[in-house]
């Protein structure tokens, strides 16, 4: 998508700056001025010149913050052209319609990484991506996860960080991190009239958007070191249908003798990737998953076991990044073992955070209704496993660490001791966990909320759920389809309205997929030729409540009636169900696994924020 290359510019405008000393990484503030503007900004009357502060920041001074909203009396003087939102119309403007399988997206004679370089020199920011010491991270899964931790380590050892990952989930700004906060508003409705004004970040993390060779973050020639995470079959309508051709697009990122680490692959992704690395004499390494006991107690902020790996190539390619720019030994003086972790990389691997990886949301309405029970009940009988995953490799990872989470909970609550438990605190861009204790005499029902977008093939999809869950005893009460709210070729701000037009949708990929489950479920053909009728119009079709005490084997596809599964009209309707749900059902916990999409994990992270 151009929005891709669009972002971009603001993230190919982090400049290159000296080292800090790791000591002053708490207090460091710098002013910089903009000496030019772009004709198009002086064309909107902002011809003054403007002085931005800003702050360094660990994780433990974001805990505080919360925030990284330019200090006010700094942008006093600084006339915001057009509201967010405006801006946010702005962008969407750029993105185009085409499919992604349209083979004149990628490729064609005026490409998106073509385009993307006439915008480099239309911006004179040719000389700058030059000078930018980046790390360049391609893969099919855990692109953005392995980014996150690189960047938490780095901060955390006194380097200011630029990140940019794809794509995001509520608002756009969660694209861009200075120093581990997304940019602000403020700074972000300024950079976006003023490309060329130059963050100056020690280092910047970027994460490819599809692909390798073609995407537009192939621009950048002199990165410090690259990295491929984890590679599976997704995006074949562009890549190619074999793990091969999919090796050989990420692989394309790989630059002459920069260095270069993956994860372990299979051999035919890791063929090619050797392949690759021999023609342009990378020297490229296999990076070992990071091992628990690495961690000295701690634990790695984002779940799931995959994440192993992630941490392992994070690791790396921090490790070769400070090496190659000589800031390993001025940090660590050679006083760290070979085996064990510096310490600042301990706390960047136990704080990086990424919504919708893996992460448990307890909806924090569902504790009103039982207000009088407060004190028992403070986790809240409605709890949102939320996963982005959408290829069948991530869908397993997916099903993994649901089925351990909710048995974690499972466990705990077999006991009759009351245990901690984690609740989200919403912040900007990061989390706090709060310690609270737990209930401990509740019926668990597992609920899956899905949907997937049509360029994905659910018929891979779901029955990889399903048996990966079923593996480890974990089966659905019910699953329940739900078209997105927001689509891909809009770009929008958390604060954005909630569609109004959410009755009259076209549901007919959600009774696709509801089949489909139907039929996993029972075993057993479903006439798939069935009509249902593609179209709710209102709430009355939603399922009872009363399937939260049948037994999940018991549920029988009469008529047109399934009752597993249900499709939803909308997913503020859903939210408001499963709120019912829990309110009329007291001694009902229900743990809601939402995956499939990463729009729609998006939009049930925006509602429940509400
Ligand atoms: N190493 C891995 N192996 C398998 N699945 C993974 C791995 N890492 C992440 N995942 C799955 O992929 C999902 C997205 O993770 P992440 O954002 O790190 O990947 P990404 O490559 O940036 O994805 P996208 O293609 O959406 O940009 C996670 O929610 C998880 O389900
Ligand atoms: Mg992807
Ligand atoms: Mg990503």
């Amino acid at each position: 998508m151009l929005v891709y290359a669009n972002s971009y510019l603001k993230c190919g405008i982090f400049g290159v700056s000296h080292f800090h000393k790791k000591d002053c990484h708490f207090s460091i503030r710098r002013t910089w001025s903009l000496n030019c503007l772009p004709a198009r900004v002086d064309a909107l009357h902002l011809t003054r010149r403007i002085g931005v502060v800003y702050t360094v920041m660990s994780s433990k001074v974001m805990e505080k913050m919360g925030n990284n909203v330019v200090v006010k009396e700094d942008l006093q003087d600084f006339d915001v052209p057009y509201s967010y939102e405006t801006a946010m119309e702005a962008l969407s403007s750029l993105i185009t319609r085409k499919k992604r399988g349209d083979k004149s997206f990628v490729g064609g004679t005026y490409g998106k990484l073509e385009r993307m370089s006439e915008y480099l020199k239309i911006l004179g920011l040719e000389e700058h991506m030059d000078g930018l010491k980046i790390i360049h991270v391609a893969g099919t899964k855990g692109k953005g996860s392995t980014c996150t931790f690189c960047e938490a380590v780095l901060r955390e050892c006194g380097l200011q960080t630029g990140l940019f990952t794809s794509p995001h989930l509520i608002d756009v700004r969660e694209r861009f991190r200075i120093n581990g906060l997304d940019i602000s508003e403020d700074k972000f409705l300024q950079y976006f009239w003023d490309c060329w004004n130059q963050l100056k970040v020690d280092v910047a993390i970027i994460e490819v958007g599809l692909g390798g060779t073609k995407d537009s973050t192939n621009v950048i020639e002199k990165p410090v070191v690259c990295g491929i995470t984890s590679l599976g079959m997704d995006h074949t309508e562009t890549l190619g249908n074999t793990l091969a051709l999919i090796a050989s697009h990420k692989a394309g990122i790989f630059k002459p003798q920069i260095p270069a680490f993956t994860v372990p692959q299979l051999s035919e992704a890791m063929d090619v990737i050797l392949q690759r690395a021999h023609e342009l004499k990378v020297p490229l390494k296999v990076a070992t998953p990071l091992d628990n006991e690495q961690l000295n107690g701690l634990k790695l902020s984002l779940s799931g076991d995959h994440q192993f790996i992630n941490a392992g190539l994070a690791v790396s390619l921090c490790k070769c990044w400070l090496q190659r720019t000589g800031n390993w030994e001025k940090l660590f003086q050679n006083d760290i073992q070979e085996a064990n972790l510096p310490e600042a990389f301990l706390r960047g691997l136990s704080t990086a955070h990424i919504s919708g990886r893996a992460q448990i949301v307890y909806d924090t309405c569902s504790q009103s209704y039982n207000s009088l029970k407060v004190s028992e009940n403070p986790c809240g009988d409605l709890v949102f496993y939320l996963d982005g995953a959408h290829s069948p490799e991530s869908m397993e990872a997916c099903a993994k660490w649901f089925s351990s989470a909710v048995k974690g909970n499972m466990k705990s609550l077999s006991t009759s001791f009351n245990v901690e438990c984690l609740e989200e605190v919403w912040g900007n861009g990061h989390i706090q966990h709060a310690r609270k204790s737990m209930e401990s005499d509740k019926l668990l029902k597992q609920i899956l909320l899905f949907n997937c977008m049509d360029v994905r093939d659910p018929q891979i999809l779901l029955p990889r759920l399903v048996s990966t869950c079923a593996s480890s005893g974990t089966h659905f009460a019910k699953a329940l389809f739900v078209p997105s709210m927001s689509t891909y070729n809009k770009v929008t701000s958390g604060a954005s309205v909630i569609p109004s037009d959410i009755f009259n949708r076209d549901l007919s990929w959600q009774f696709n997929l509801q089949r489909l489950w139907e039929k996993i479920i029972h075993v057993k053909e479903v006439d798939t030729s069935l009509d249902m009728g593609a179209k709710m119009d209102n709430a009355k079709i939603l399922p009872p409540h009363e399937f939260l005490y049948e037994d999940a084997s018991h549920c029988n596809p009469a008529d047109n009636n399934f009752s597993c599964s249900a499709v939803m009209p909308s997913l503020p309707l859903t939210i408001k169900w499963l709120r019912d749900c829990v309110k009329e059902n007291p001694s009902v916990r229900v743990q809601v696994l939402v995956t499939g999409s990463l729009h729609l994990v998006g939009d049930v992270l925006k509602l429940l924020k509400r």
